[in-house]
């Protein structure tokens, strides 16, 4: 469903990503593994038309969307949830989730159910000011906002960075109940092996810019996270 041929991506003169080919298929939930600074972020923002990359084509269900702006993708159905969470802290949980509705295809107007029950602490909360949440409320907030547009893949960059370990399990869960429905698709930027090995179907390694491995998550060995992700 998501296609990326040979993309370069970078920042004025300097060239971050080069020569990236990423499959991502119905359903699947793929991991997107890294050292620091390797380009995993520029990649996710490439993918959502944050950047603009230099070359190479994205397509998205078999429709190239290498010129669409990231609203236009965000309606075509691909969902966004960028490192450090940005919800706005001065909306109300209930303001911040109906933002999430303006990237609904066919103008859906109202939050979907399904949405509390995946995350309840969300619907106690719904007139408090996002800002007053905890790191982790926010995230799952960004998440849920992510989500309530309907869109069949999700874009999450670092979702366990900075929060604490209950919490991490509680975001762990709700990607399971994904994999569980398979009706969405998930990219996910995560550097624990034992997350990739337990959920992912899938992972890359990417360093320095390029993939430099990729396989089944269920086959990815010590021996590659030794070489390629340990500092
Ligand atoms: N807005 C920007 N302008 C210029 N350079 C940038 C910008 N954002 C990131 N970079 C540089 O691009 C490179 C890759 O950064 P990126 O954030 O994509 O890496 P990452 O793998 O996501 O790292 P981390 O795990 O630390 O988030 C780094 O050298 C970074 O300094």
């Amino acid at each position: 469903m998501l296609n990326l041929q040979k993309i370069e991506a970078g920042y004025g003169e300097s060239m971050v990503i080069r020569n990236v080919n990423l499959q991502v298929k119905p359903g699947q939930i793929v991991c997107l593994m890294g050292r620091n600074g390797v380009g995993k972020s520029t990649l996710m923002k490439s993918i959502m038309g944050v950047i603009k990359p230099r070359s190479g084509s994205i397509s998205y269900h078999d429709r190239d969307i290498s010129s669409f702006p990231p609203d236009r993708r965000a309606k075509s159905g691909i969902g966004y949830v960028p490192q450090g969470r940005e919800i706005f802290p001065q909306l109300s949980v209930e303001e911040n989730l109906l933002l999430g509705l303006e990237a609904a295809a066919g103008g859906r107007k109202k939050l979907p159910d399904s949405l509390f029950d995946t995350f309840p602490v969300l619907r106690q909360m719904l007139h408090r000011k996002g800002g007053d949440l905890s790191g982790g409320q926010q995230q799952q907030l960004a998440i849920a906002r992510a989500l309530a547009s309907g869109p069949k893949l999700l874009l999450l960059d670092e979702p366990m960075e900075g929060i604490q370990p209950s919490i991490v399990m509680e975001i762990e869960a709700i990607i399971e109940s994904i994999k569980r429905n398979r009706e969405i698709a998930v990219l996910l930027v995560e550097q624990s092996l034992e997350f990739a090995t337990s959920i992912a179907d899938y992972y890359y390694v990417l360093d320095r810019g390029t993939i430099a491995a990729e396989g089944e998550a269920e086959h990815l060995s010590e021996e590659q996270v030794r070489k390629h992700l340990t500092v």
